[in-house]
């Protein structure tokens, strides 16, 4: 069965074609800066013979046009994996938001359609864009089935303790207003491969996706038992572009006192606070740059970023009760070591012991960075939510 799984983002589409249930990548890409000039396709393909790759500058304005170049490479004489688009037989989509209703992996349905549409409001930087692909992927893999996977799946075995919150019952009741969660198949996937490390029968773990959105789980017996975004991907941690955990009276203020509609309160919130309001930058690499230069904004926007962290760190280990390992992953997390130094930084009495030198090299795939002896492991994860997702729809439809 051939899974062509795409991930979009706001600005991207991150695609894998994936033999199941060998597991065998049989090409993969990205399309980045959708909407921006440079716009980039990159392919790559696993052939028999060897790999073959091509990158192409060109202007890509939507994700339409973006699906259609990946499909004209996945079908291309020279670098193609396949010779028409049926030999897809299943399209997997990573879909951030479905509500209370559609958490499951299932068949995408209209009603489905209906309800990720329904939910723009609340995932506005991904839900339209995850809708967009399904519209696409739907005309140009017309023979294949369209599955659909939502991030908010693993966080659904949350406790009302944790995913309830203290406003009148009614808003949970006839509006299902909560905390849903989100890069739930990065959390899951992540968390499957630290309990399989340790070999450890339910251990308790604390896992960190850092990418352009970023959120922790706290996690037990492989079950989510809490998570730092809530009812969107806004809140928690501090993001590239999303501010995170922000005083409601903020929100008030800037309506009341500085005359904001709440449309620009939402795109403040979400476009143009994170580490974009604090440094002018969004992307880590460039802060990072910054933070070596000893510039200030970036040096305190990394020690904030790493703080809210810590905070959520020592509140997952209570809600544990204890804790086997931490694992950083994603973008940021698999790869800044500055971030997870400075993360790790004076958790001794909780166990988390953070060895440098393992730290600072870098590495490809999962690694123990922690202290020989130290009482918490301390791992790097790679993510893989395109494996994760072509799995779930090989389970759904095998
Ligand atoms: N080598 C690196 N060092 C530091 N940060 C990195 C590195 N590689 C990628 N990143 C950061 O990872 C983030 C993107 O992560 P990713 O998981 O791809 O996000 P998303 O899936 O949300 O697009 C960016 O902020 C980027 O700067
Ligand atoms: C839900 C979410 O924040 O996703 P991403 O990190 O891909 O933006
Ligand atoms: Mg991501």
């Amino acid at each position: 069965m051939n899974v062509f799984v795409i991930n979009s983002g706001s600005s991207s589409i991150k695609y894998q074609l994936i033999s199941m249930p060998a597991a065998r990548v049989i090409c993969s890409g990205m399309v980045d800066r959708i909407g921006l000039e440079e716009s980039k396709v990159e392919y790559r393909a696993f052939l028999p013979e060897g790999l073959k790759s091509r990158e192409e500058n060109l202007p890509v304005p939507g994700h339409a046009e973006g699906l259609r170049a990946v499909a004209a490479f996945l079908t291309d004489p020279e670098v193609g994996v396949i010779s028409d688009p049926s030999q897809v037989h299943v399209v997997g989509h990573r879909v951030v938001h479905g509500g209370e209703k559609f958490s499951q992996t299932q068949l995408i349905t209209e009603e489905a359609k209906a309800m990720i549409q329904e939910l723009f409001p609340l995932a506005p930087l991904h839900n339209p864009a995850n809708f967009l692909g399904i519209e696409v992927a739907e005309k140009i893999f017309a023979q294949a089935k369209q599955v659909v996977v939502f991030d908010t799946a693993f966080h659904q075995t949350m406790p009302a303790v944790a995913f309830r919150m203290a406003i009148p019952n009614e808003y949970y009741e006839k509006h299902k207003i909560r905390s849903y969660g989100f890069h739930g198949t990065s959390h899951k996937y992540v968390s499957e491969r630290a309990a399989e490390y340790l070999a450890k029968k339910g251990p308790k773990l604390i896992t960190i996706h850092l990418g352009n959105g970023c959120s922790m789980a706290a996690v037990k017996e492989g079950r989510c038992v809490d998570t730092s975004m809530g009812l969107g991907p806004m809140n928690g941690l501090i993001m590239g572009t999303r501010v995170g955990d922000v005083d409601q009276s903020v929100i008030f203020h800037l309506v009341q006192q500085l005359g904001y509609s709440l449309d620009e309160v939402n795109t403040v919130l979400n476009k143009k606070s994170g580490m974009l309001g604090l440094t002018g930058f969004s992307d880590m690499r460039d802060i990072r740059a910054r933070y070596e230069a000893g510039e200030k904004a970036a040096i305190l926007a990394y020690q904030m970023y790493a703080y809210h962290i810590r905070k959520f760190i020592g509140a997952y280990a209570a809600v544990l009760n204890g804790l086997d390992a931490i694992v950083f992953t994603a973008g940021v997390g698999e790869n800044d070591a500055l971030t997870r130094t400075l993360a790790c930084a004076d958790m001794d009495f909780l166990g988390i012991k953070l060895d440098a030198a393992k730290n600072a090299e870098p590495g490809k795939g999962l690694r123990e960075i922690n202290q020989e002896g130290s009482p918490v492991k301390v791992l790097v994860v790679p993510t893989n939510e395109e494996l994760e997702i072509a799995k779930q729809c090989y389970d759904l439809l095998a």
